[in-house]
Order: structure tokens, then C-alpha cells, then sequence
């Protein structure tokens, strides 16, 4: 089943194409959305809610048709917004009571679908001062809220993690997975931070400068490569170990790397397995040598590499923004600690 499909949409203002002949497939679950700044993200939101049209291409959410059919659409769709859109005088029930009506929900069933969903994503007492006075994650549940208080099969989520710090972002990935897998509501969600899609999104399409530069499952992106990562002890014979098997190793024929910039770097040795016989080898050299063997595990791929990946393949273009929205990713304390391990 596709909850979005597009073909070869294409969106171009005057002095930028924001969208480049994108043809890409989202299925039912939690799908992140991943690119720089300015990749075309938000521009492929109002597309697919029928809010903006298409320069050229098609595009379906929910087998809709998003040229002539957007007024279902969003019957259908939440959406939440990028950027601070709250009005700051109201309370959080009283705006998010008036979205359900405007929704077309009556106004006792709006009551209680706003009670249900302000407790849903976290907010009870506060629920009743006036917005102007919440923190930003307080103000990003209310966004969430009015997006999903008319009960709809998906919803777009731009950026919700914007301005939060780590705390609030892993509660804000918390409430998007429940979203899911509580209510089975399918989620199109939008960062510039790869970590963070990693650990919530079944799902990652990443797009650069309006191109798709990939499509595939979370377990793709980050399954195991053939890369070794090994780690050795030292002998009085073999005062370094690391380089003895790094020789030993040379003299058979397998080149390795060292492990900069992964925890430990130094004593860890790399190599491209070529198929089972390089474990074998790797432990005949480590035991000939009369060490021991620490560790010797496959390395994982992180979606972060993509980027680097994709430039590879998609060229100087797309290069820059790739590698800001990478630099972003390292930035961020708790992704860089994660990243490359
Ligand atoms: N209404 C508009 N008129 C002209 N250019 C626009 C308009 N909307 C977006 N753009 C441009 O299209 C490109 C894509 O913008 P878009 O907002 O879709 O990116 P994004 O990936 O959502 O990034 P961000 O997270 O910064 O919003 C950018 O270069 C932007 O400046």
C-alpha cells in the first residue's frame, strides 16, 4: 500500500528550482523526510496538502490526486507547521477546540477529541493558560495536537524538534513513534538532523537540493557493511599488538586502516572483509602472533553517510548542501556521539 507517491515533481520559483523532477514512494508507517535547509522539504509539504501547485509532475497522497483533490487531502492529513504559527493570547483548548471545529468535528465531539489529544501529547494543567506564555516544546505539542485532533490516517510534521533541547527532542521522537503505533496514523516527518530519523522513522527519503538522492529502509541504511573493526591485546613479545597484526596482515595480502575518529582509535584496525576467509585469517594471524583477540564485529553504516555516499554519486551540487546538513548532525552533542560507532 503507498500512503504518497510522486512522479517526477518538479516545483521552481523564479530564481530556484526547490523541487527537481522528485519521483519517490511512501508506504504506511513512520517515514523521516531528511535535507538541508532549503532542500525542499517544506516546499514538497504544501505540494502533497494541495496548499501549492506543481510547476510540472503528479502527485497522490492517500490515492488522492493532490492537483484537484486537496480539499479532501487535508480532510484526511494534519499538518504541522514549521514555524511558530500560535496565536499567543488563546490557551492551548481553546485553540486547538477551534481546529477541530474548523475541521468539521461538532462542538461536543471537539471538546473531547482536544481533552484527548492535549493529554495525548503531554500537556494537562497548562492546558488552560494562554500559549504566549509557553516554553518552545510546549508550544511544538499544541502544533502536534491541532494536527491530530480531527483523527487523520497521516500527518506531515515539519521539523517538530526544532528549538528543543536533547531532552525535549527524544520526548518529542517519543510522542511521533506513538503516534503510530497507538493510533496507526502513518507519518511523513521532516529534519535536517539525520541522528535523529535514525532512531524514530521506519523509512528515510533523503532529498538535496530538490533531487532524491535516496529511498530505503531505516535497516538498509544503517545494516551491517562488510567492514571489520578489530581489536587486539599486547605481548611482552609484541609490545604493540595493533601493529604487529596490521604487518602480519600486509604480508597476506589485506590492507587496513586505522579507526580514526571511532572511540578507542588507535588500537582499533579496520578492513574490508572479501567473504568469510577474512575472519578466518584475521584470527590465524592474531593467534600465530599469540595475542589475543578483544574484539572483531562488523562496523554499521549510519544514515549520516549517505550523504557522503550520495555527493559521491550526485556531484558537486548537491556536495554542499550535503555537507551542511552533515556538519549539523556532528554539531549536535548527543548525534556526534553516536556517529561512526
Ligand atoms: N514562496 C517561495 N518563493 C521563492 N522561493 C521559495 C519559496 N518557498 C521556498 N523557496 C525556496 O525553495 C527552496 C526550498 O525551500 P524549502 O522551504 O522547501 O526547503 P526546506 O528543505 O523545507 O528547508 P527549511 O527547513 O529551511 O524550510 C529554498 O531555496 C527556498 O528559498
Amino acid at each position: 500500500m503507498t500512503v504518497i507517491v510522486t512522479e517526477s515533481l518538479s516545483k521552481r520559483f523564479p530564481r530556484v528550482t526547490a523541487l527537481d523532477r522528485l519521483s519517490v514512494d511512501v508506504g504506511p508507517g513512520v517515514t523521516g523526510l531528511v535535507g538541508a535547509n532549503g532542500a525542499g522539504k517544506s516546499t514538497l509539504i504544501k505540494i502533497l496538502l494541495g496548499l501549492s501547485p506543481a510547476s510540472e509532475g503528479r502527485a497522490e497522497v492517500l490515492g488522492l490526486d493532490v492537483a484537484t483533490e486537496g480539499a479532501a487531502i487535508r480532510e484526511r492529513v494534519g499538518y504541522m507547521p514549521e514555524h511558530d504559527c500560535l496565536p499567543p493570547d488563546v490557551s492551548a483548548t481553546e485553540f486547538v477546540v477551534h481546529m477541530a471545529r474548523m475541521s468539521g468535528l461538532p462542538a461536543t465531539a471537539a471538546r473531547e477529541r482536544t481533552a484527548d489529544t492535549l493529554r495525548h501529547v503531554g500537556l494537562y494543567e497548562e492546558r488552560y493558560r494562554p500559549i504566549g506564555g509557553y516554553s518552545t516544546g510546549m508550544k511544538q505539542r499544541v502544533k502536534l495536537a491541532q494536527a491530530l485532533v480531527h483523527d487523520p490516517q497521516l500527518v506531515f510534521l515539519d521539523e517538530p524538534t526544532n528549538g528543543l533541547d536533547p531532552v525535549g527532542r527524544d520526548e518529542m521522537l517519543g510522542l511521533i513513534r506513538r503516534i503510530h503505533t497507538d493510533f496507526g496514523i502513518s507519518v511523513l516527518v521532516t529534519s535536517h538532523l539525520l541522528g535523529e530519523l535514525e532512531r524514530t522513522c521506519d523509512h528515510v527519503v533523503v532529498v538535496d537540493g530538490g533531487k532524491l538522492l535516496r529511498s530505503s529502509s531505516t535497516r538498509e541504511f544503517t545494516q551491517t557493511t562488510t567492514t571489520l573493526a578489530i581489536e587486539v591485546t599486547d605481548s611482552d613479545e609484541h609490545p604493540d599488538g595493533t601493529r604487529a597484526v596490521r604487518e602480519a596482515l600486509a604480508a597476506r595480502g589485506l590492507d587496513t586502516h586505522d579507526g580514526s575518529g571511532l572511540p578507542g582509535a588507535g588500537r582499533i584496525l579496520l578492513l574490508t572483509a572479501e567473504g568469510e576467509e577474512t575472519y578466518d585469517v584475521v584470527r590465524d594471524v592474531v593467534a600465530d602472533l599469540g595475542l589475543g583477540l578483544v574484539r572483531m564485529e562488523q562496523r554499521r553504516h549510519h544514515i549520516s553517510e549517505v550523504f557522503h555516499d550520495g555527493a559521491d554519486h550526485a556531484n558537486a551540487p548537491a556536495a554542499g548542501h550535503a555537507q551542511h546538513a552533515a556538519a549539523d548532525h556532528a554539531h549536535h552533542p548527543k548525534e556526534a556521539a553516536g556517529h561512526g560507532g
